[in-house]
């Protein structure tokens, strides 16, 4: 029998007592931020319970993390910290604990419903880089961008290949996505013109949120990396890929990516992701040994994008794929990220890469799904798509399915709006 809470929870919610993701959020427009968790239909103060001295463990009796704006001190604190938080709120919020449930003025303070409440992006993210780890994604691209002779590069399968990308320009699911405009070129030996994007994608991905992170020069060792990765968010990687194919020899994405990345509001924690762990194929060839785990871990998370068209009500399913389709680990590519001594800070972001699956329909991005174009997808209603027109919403979701109840991400969506 699963724990409960004396929160009601819909069977179909994603924010059950076994998920306590982490956020922020204004209680009114004109509020300080503050940290919460999300259950059912609300969000918990965390700052209340803290005021009320509900934080009573060694690791947070004396912190002010729960008065902050965004989680980086919190998530600074490291994993003894975020275990210690989750089964305070895990026993606060349980069905048979009294002392919540039976105060009905601090419960009224701590305890919002969610529909009244402005969701903020949860970290201040200092860095943000984006792998390229599925396997699938890389070859399709290759065929796209490089040509079928050789798609995937030699480097590949020995390097969890990344790009640093723009923290800035990260926002919270909701926020509108402007049309980006720049230089594209009808191939690489044609000369480039100047207007708005007539490629615009989405790209499928998670992003793994850092915790303690290192030192400068101090590499983190594969053994102790998931103790520097707090939980996972989903993301969306908005993609100009008529910008991308003109500018990206020989650096990799620029502006073609830079202009918006949208992020799901509440974090998912490792610690309640841990009875979805599934694990990944052997990797041929093996890696060197900086990169080599005793326990490769990935996780069962059910991943979903669909499109509202513009002027239109109803969404339809465009693609459906799987956090365990990747080859790199996310503890892989923190080892990796950090192997030359390069530091992470707490609230940096790492990024997937597009998740695309083996199969036609589990396709990560427009560019693969359309085959950059060629082959139109149809929508419900009649209506199709190669790329994203202006007035489209898209529409991320994700989900582990547990014994009768659900870890879910929630929504990581964005609307596009016309170029200036
Ligand atoms: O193959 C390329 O040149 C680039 C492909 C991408 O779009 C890069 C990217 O953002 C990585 C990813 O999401 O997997
Ligand atoms: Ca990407
Ligand atoms: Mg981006």
């Amino acid at each position: 029998m699963p724990i409960t809470s004396f929160v009601e929870v819909q069977p179909d919610s994603h924010f059950p007592i076994q998920n306590l993701p982490f956020g922020v959020f204004k209680p009114q427009p004109e509020s300080e931020p503050r940290p919460a968790v999300a259950i059912g239909e609300f969000v918990v103060d965390l700052s209340v319970l803290a005021d009320a001295g509900l934080f009573g463990g060694p690791y947070l009796r004396n912190t002010d993390c729960f008065h902050q704006p965004n989680l980086n001190k919190f998530l600074g604190l490291g994993r003894p910290a975020w275990k210690e938080a989750r089964a305070t709120l895990q026993k606060l919020l349980s069905a048979d604990e009294s002392t919540l449930r039976d105060n009905a003025s601090l419960k009224q303070k701590a305890l919002l419903p969610s529909s009244k409440v402005q969701l903020l992006l949860p970290i201040a993210i200092g860095d943000y880089t984006d792998f390229f780890a599925s396997q699938h994604h890389a070859r399709n691209c290759g065929v796209m961008f490089r040509g079928p002779e050789n798609p995937i590069n030699l480097n590949w399968f020995h390097i969890p290949i990344a790009y640093h990308g723009r923290a800035s320009s990260i926002v919270v699911s909701g926020t509108d996505v402007i049309r980006p405009r720049g230089q594209a070129s009808q191939s690489p030996k044609s000369p480039p013109y100047f207007g708005p994007s007539n490629k615009l994608d989405f790209e499928l991905e998670m992003a793994a949120v850092v915790g303690p992170g290192n030192e400068l020069g101090k590499p983190i060792d594969i053994s102790e990396a998931a103790d520097h990765i707090f939980g996972l968010v989903l993301m969306n990687d908005w993609s100009a890929r008529d910008i991308q194919a003109w500018e990206y020899v020989p650096l990799g994405p620029f502006l073609g990516k830079s202009f918006s990345t949208t992020i799901s509001p509440w974090i998912v924690t490792l610690d309640a992701l841990e009875p979805f762990i599934s694990h990944p194929a052997e990797q041929i060839p093996p890696p060197f040994p900086y990169l080599t785990e005793k326990e490769p871990k990935h996780y069962d998370i059910s991943l979903q994008v669909s499109i509202v068209p513009s002027g239109e009500q109803h969404e339809s399913v465009v693609t459906r794929s799987n956090f365990k389709h990747l080859y790199w680990t996310i503890t892989q590519q923190l080892a990796h990220h950090t192997v030359n001594g390069c530091n992470l800070r707490p609230g940096d972001l790492l990024g997937t890469g597009t998740i695309s699956g083996p199969e036609a329909d589990s396709l990560g991005c427009l560019l693969e799904l359309t085959w950059n174009g060629q082959k139109p997808l149809s929508l419900d209603g009649n209506i199709s798509r190669t790329f994203l027109l202006d007035g489209d919403e898209v529409i991320f979701t994700g989900c582990c399915k547990g014994d009768g109840y659900i870890i879910g991400f929630g929504k990581c969506s964005g609307k596009i709006l016309p170029s200036p």
